[in-house]
């Protein structure tokens, strides 16, 4: 996936200022590489995977996957944003289903993909629970699954654990490297949090206001990551680096 030159301006609503959220981005993403995006409040992550998803058509610029332009949400990715937005009518198994179903894919297929992805983010006793009776991280490994089950090449997360607590999230963390290193996909993960975001990147992309990118670091610490890696000192090293970089950009007023 290729982000070129790739900007953003939103109109002027209501007599204010148009906003630039996206100045120019370049970005070049490889074949199942897994690339995290840190950055300030309002620096325009959620825009950066917008435009990816597209779910947000650039002013200026465009995406490239696989050296063909995106113009609007296509099969090959998945998108997982913090709100679970699953169907609470319908069981886990329903709602990794749907999307297969609503593609043509023949039931059996479709049962076998989701008892596999299901299975996998470990919600195998839970397929004929509905939405309500599930805890954040449940939920949230529901959204995974049926993102997975669509079998897209590339995951866009937008912030996925930002409304669970702490360790849940660091839970949801391992599960997600734990999925990712058995079905490898290319992605795109957007936090606020540098720790989440030096512990789960292979690089990540420190991005500032006005929606540019500052630096991109390249993480170096060993896979699989554990909870040794977590508590290591080369850890503590980049999260502080990178926690300068987001905490004493230029301008930032919040
Ligand atoms: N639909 C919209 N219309 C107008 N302005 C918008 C819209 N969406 C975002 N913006 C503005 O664009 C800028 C970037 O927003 P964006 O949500 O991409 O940033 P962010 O880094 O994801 O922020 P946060 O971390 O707070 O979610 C902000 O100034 C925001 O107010």
């Amino acid at each position: 996936m290729e982000f070129r030159a790739v900007g953003k301006v939103y109109p002027a609503a209501g007599g204010g200022t148009a906003v630039t959220a996206l100045g120019g981005v370049d970005l070049g993403i490889a074949d199942e590489e897994f690339v995290t995006v840190v950055g300030p409040s309002g620096c325009g992550k959620s825009t950066l995977l917008g435009v990816a998803a597209g779910l947000v058509p650039p002013t200026s610029g465009e995406v490239l996957v696989d050296g063909r332009p995106v113009t609007g949400p296509g099969p090959e990715r998945g998108v997982i944003f913090q709100q679970y937005a699953l169907f609470p009518w319908l069981t886990v198994r329903g709602n990794v289903e749907f999307g297969l179903k609503v593609a043509g894919v023949p039931r059996r297929e479709r049962r076998a993909r989701a008892e596999h992805f299901i299975g996998l983010v470990g919600l195998g006793d839970f397929a004929d629970a509905h939405p309500r009776t599930l805890s954040g991280g449940m939920r949230q490994r529901c959204a995974l699954a049926r993102a997975y089950a669509a079998e897209p090449r590339i995951l866009l997360m937008d912030e996925p654990f930002g409304a669970l607590d702490a360790l849940t999230r660091v839970r949801m963390q391992d599960r997600l490297l734990d999925i990712w290193g058995r079905e490898r996909r290319t992605v795109l993960f957007i936090t606020h949090d540098v720790d989440e975001a030096v512990y789960l990147g292979g690089r990540v992309v420190v991005m500032a206001s006005p929606g540019r990118v500052q630096e991109v670091v390249d993480v170096g610490l060993p896979r699989p990551r554990t909870e040794e890696v977590r508590l290591s000192p080369e850890f503590a090293e980049i999260r502080n680096r990178i926690w300068h970089a987001v905490y004493h950009q230029e301008g930032n007023t919040t």
